[in-house]
């Protein structure tokens, strides 16, 4: 089944509580039909602005909407948007079943529609059991249900990788992937970059309630320069044919090039006749990024913008 998706869009949003700006002319959007990641250190703003969104508290200044209506005005908000802003809400005594029983009778939805969610998240045997004996990752999944109940066109999650064990991220991203496949727009937040690198299309990343960067994985990882490392038994010969303006650091046989593409390396290597072991275009050091952008307060950027670079 394809649905026909929403956009999110967060303009010059602002919500202060007294002295603090929780958000702080916060703009985005997140096209429909893309999963896009939330990003920042705790207490970045990233729950605030998922509740002014949801209309869970009123922004002191700006709008947050969803297919370019307001939460407040939505007619059935559970059919358009379904969001999981935390998994401990849960009464314990209750099974997972008639937990989501509860949120059908309350939005109109037939009894049925429990069974067809909890089937969705894989948590059909267990929707009999108490959710007082459910693991971390079995509320998660019921928080997931929860949120699919309407068949919503736009997700909004919250941490949903919060407390999974490797097993449950992995079922997570395929989830969440499966979901945007059909048409869905999804926004999902998260503190640690590496829990959703692998499942986003683009990330908005934001520090002090404030904007840092928006655009795609590929995008980040670019806008910091790519290191290629290079092993081989002597790479002396390919350190001098090196550029001058590339940067070389050897550490034992390995030597991390910074300024060029693993295609460049793999050329100048040819060229000088070097024996290659590995030559690999390293990106596992975006969590390094992103902790330097979210560690300092530097000027807003969207990457192709105009906004000076960190
Ligand atoms: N109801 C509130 N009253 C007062 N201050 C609040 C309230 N809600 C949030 N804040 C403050 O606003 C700032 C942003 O908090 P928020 O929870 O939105 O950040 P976050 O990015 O979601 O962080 P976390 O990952 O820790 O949940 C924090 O300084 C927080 O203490």
């Amino acid at each position: 089944m394809i649905v026909t998706a929403e956009a999110i869009e967060v303009r010059g949003l602002r919500k202060t509580f007294g002295a603090v700006k929780a958000v702080d002319d916060l703009t985005f959007t997140v096209p429909a039909g893309t999963i896009t990641g939330f990003l920042g250190p705790n207490g970045a703003g990233k729950t605030t602005t998922l509740r002014c969104l949801l209309g869970l508290v009123g922004p002191t200044a700006g709008t947050a909407t969803i297919g370019g209506v307001r939460y407040a005005d939505l007619p059935r908000p559970a059919t358009t948007v379904g969001a999981m802003l935390e998994a401990s809400s849960f009464h314990p005594a209750r099974s997972g079943r008639n937990h989501l029983r509860v949120y059908c009778t309350v939005n109109g939805f037939p009894d049925r529609r429990a069974d067809e969610v909890l089937e969705l998240v894989g948590l059909s045997k267990a929707g009999g059991q108490k959710v007082r004996g459910y693991s971390m990752g079995m509320r998660q999944r019921l928080g997931l249900a929860a949120a699919l109940l309407g068949d919503p066109k736009v997700l909004i999650l919250d941490e949903p990788a919060n407390g999974l064990d490797p097993e449950g991220i992995a079922w997570l991203r395929g989830f969440l992937r499966g979901m945007a496949d059909e048409g869905r727009t999804i926004l999902v937040s998260s503190h640690v970059l590496s829990e959703v690198e692998q499942t986003v299309d683009t990330v908005v990343i934001i520090n002090k309630g404030t904007l840092v960067r928006q655009g795609t994985i590929a995008e980040l990882a670019d806008s910091a320069g790519q290191t290629v490392l290079v092993r081989g038994p002597d790479l002396d010969p390919l350190i001098a044919a090196l550029p001058r303006d590339a940067g070389a650091e050897r550490v034992e046989d390995t030597l991390r090039v910074t300024g060029l593409s693993t295609d460049e390396v793999g050329h100048l290597a040819f060229t000088a006749r070097v024996e290659l072991h590995e030559l690999t275009a390293r990106t596992s050091d975006l969590e390094q990024i992103f902790f330097a952008l979210t560690s300092e307060s530097g000027p807003v950027e969207h990457f192709g913008g105009e906004g000076e670079t960190r």
